[in-house]
């Protein structure tokens, strides 16, 4: 499949990315030069379009009929595309639905029945491609996705992400054991022979892995065998694939992973004894591991999805960030679709937020995560977690334009809106810091005006790309 034509970019004005877990860096009057790689080449302070154009041009050899120009406008900014590390794609119509289930009741009334019925390709291209669209319009320039046990389902996923441009890591959910038996792996050997199938097609339609990269997707301990879980194990080996997978979501799941595998040590320890405990690992939720879970968890360097919005939704708990970064783990955050019930990387900010906020209520007032550290996790965090920290989450030169254009409404002299309606007040005596707060708290995909990936435009708010 023909990759999309991007040609060169030079982006004016305001931009906003986060420098590090507590610092988040502004620049003003400034333009960014991307190249028909959707690569960061320039980047120069002080510098309006005729500075650009006059100056700049020449150096890089780029004629202006070439470059397409985006500014911002007043209130405006760039912002870092945002960073799903978890995100199940074949969930998506249920983002809502939960009632008062809890994860194992959950699984079986909404998820399987869900995720079973998209065996059927028609049904899935409209799920999928209705969940890229969306999570696009969100301002998700990268998502980890699971989509089902079913191959050519799991394929068009991909298919879909790499058409529309979306950043992708796709996982065909591997499970041999207690799910439904018209909604599983025939045999340890057939689940590890699909995911191969799932890992050859991405290979022909991106090959290199510009945008899409396959993901081994073993679905949780409850559901895999041993054998399986050894098959995916090796499977990365030989591979050095990406694995995403749950860890320690619900106290029941806990207790079955316990009676189910007893010779291991603890939770964390059943993953790593199958090979699956690597520096390449995404473990989503991580809401109830112990100390001795964490550090081997840090030792072997593998990453953590925090998802608050699932976690309160299905009621699992309340995962403790701020000690898990005091370790030193990574850590990004996930929407969860539908154990979370948003698609937005922006609600699972704030959660993330409210949720530290919890626990700080419990008696450690140091677990409150700033808007900083919310921001991060969003962005350079969750870039880590799925391995592409060199590559984006951030503006620097080298690194790949996935960006978002965020825009605020500002309120006329008598109270009415002198621009686009949306969520967000700005009312003219804000800092720019209260703006970005603002922003998190209140905002949502009405402020998301334009999302690039790679350099290409995959989503304008009220307007066609
Ligand atoms: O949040 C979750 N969503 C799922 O689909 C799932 N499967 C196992 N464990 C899970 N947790
Ligand atoms: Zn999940």
């Amino acid at each position: 499949m023909a990759s999309h034509p991007v040609g060169k970019s030079l982006f004016l004005g305001s931009f906003v990315h986060c420098k590090s877990l507590d610092k988040i860096e502004t620049f003003h009057d400034t333009a960014v030069f991307v190249d028909e790689k959707g690569v960061i080449v320039a980047i120069e302070p002080q510098c309006d379009e005729k500075k650009a154009t006059e100056s700049l041009f020449p150096k890089l050899c780029w004629k202006s009929g070439d470059v397409t120009i985006r500014s911002t406008k007043p209130g405006q900014f760039f912002f870092p595309g945002f960073i799903d590390t978890h995100i199940h794609a074949s969930q998506f119509p249920n983002a809502g639905i939960f009632g008062k289930t809890t994860l194992l009741e959950w699984l079986n009334t909404y998820t399987f029945p869900m995720e079973r019925s998209l065996a059927d390709l028609s049904r899935a291209t409209r799920v999928y491609t209705r969940c890229i669209q969306r999570t696009l319009s969100h301002g998700t320039t990268t998502a980890s996705y699971y989509a089902t046990v079913s191959v050519p389902a799991t394929n068009l996923l991909a298919d879909l992400c790499l058409s529309h441009g979306q950043r992708a890591f796709i996982g065909r959910c591997c499970m041999d054991t207690l799910s439904p038996e018209d909604y599983r792996d025939e045999s340890p050997e057939s689940g590890v022979e699909d995911t191969r199938k799932t890992i050859a097609h991405i290979a022909e339609i991106d090959p290199g892995n510009q945008l899409i990269t396959p993901i081994i997707t073993p679905r949780f301990a409850p559901s895999c065998s041993s054998e399986l879980m050894s098959g995916l194990g090796a499977l990365h080996k030989e591979t050095n694939l990406p694995i995403q997978t749950h860890i320690s979501e619900n106290h029941n799941e806990i207790a079955m992973v316990k009676e189910l595998f007893p010779e291991h040590a603890h939770y964390t320890a059943v993953y790593d004894d199958h090979g699956l405990l690597t520096p390449k690992t995404i473990l989503a939720h991580a809401v109830h591991i112990s100390e001795e879970e964490a550090d081997l968890i840090k030792k072997r360097e593998a990453k953590i999805s925090h998802c608050p919005a699932s976690n309160s939704a299905i009621t699992s708990g309340a995962a403790r960030v701020r000690w898990m970064l005091n370790k030193g783990i990574e850590v990004g955050l996930g929407t969860d679709m539908s154990g979370g019930y948003s698609p937005s990387i922006l609600e699972a900010a704030r959660q993330a937020s409210l949720v530290s906020r919890h626990v700080a209520m419990t008696g450690d007032d140091a677990a409150k995560l700033s808007i900083e550290e919310i921001l991060y996790l969003a962005t350079k965090g969750g870039a880590k977690v799925v391995g592409l920290g060199d590559r984006i989450g951030g503006f620097e030169t080298g690194m790949e334009w996935d960006a978002q254009l965020i825009g605020m409404g500002s309120v006329d002299e008598v109270g009415g809106m002198k621009e686009e309606e949306g969520p967000v007040d700005i009312f003219g005596w804000e800092s720019w810091d209260n703006c970005i707060e603002k922003w998190v708290f209140n905002g949502d995909d009405r402020n998301t005006r334009a999302v690039w990936v790679k350099g290409r435009l995959v989503h304008e708010r009220n307007g066609c790309k």
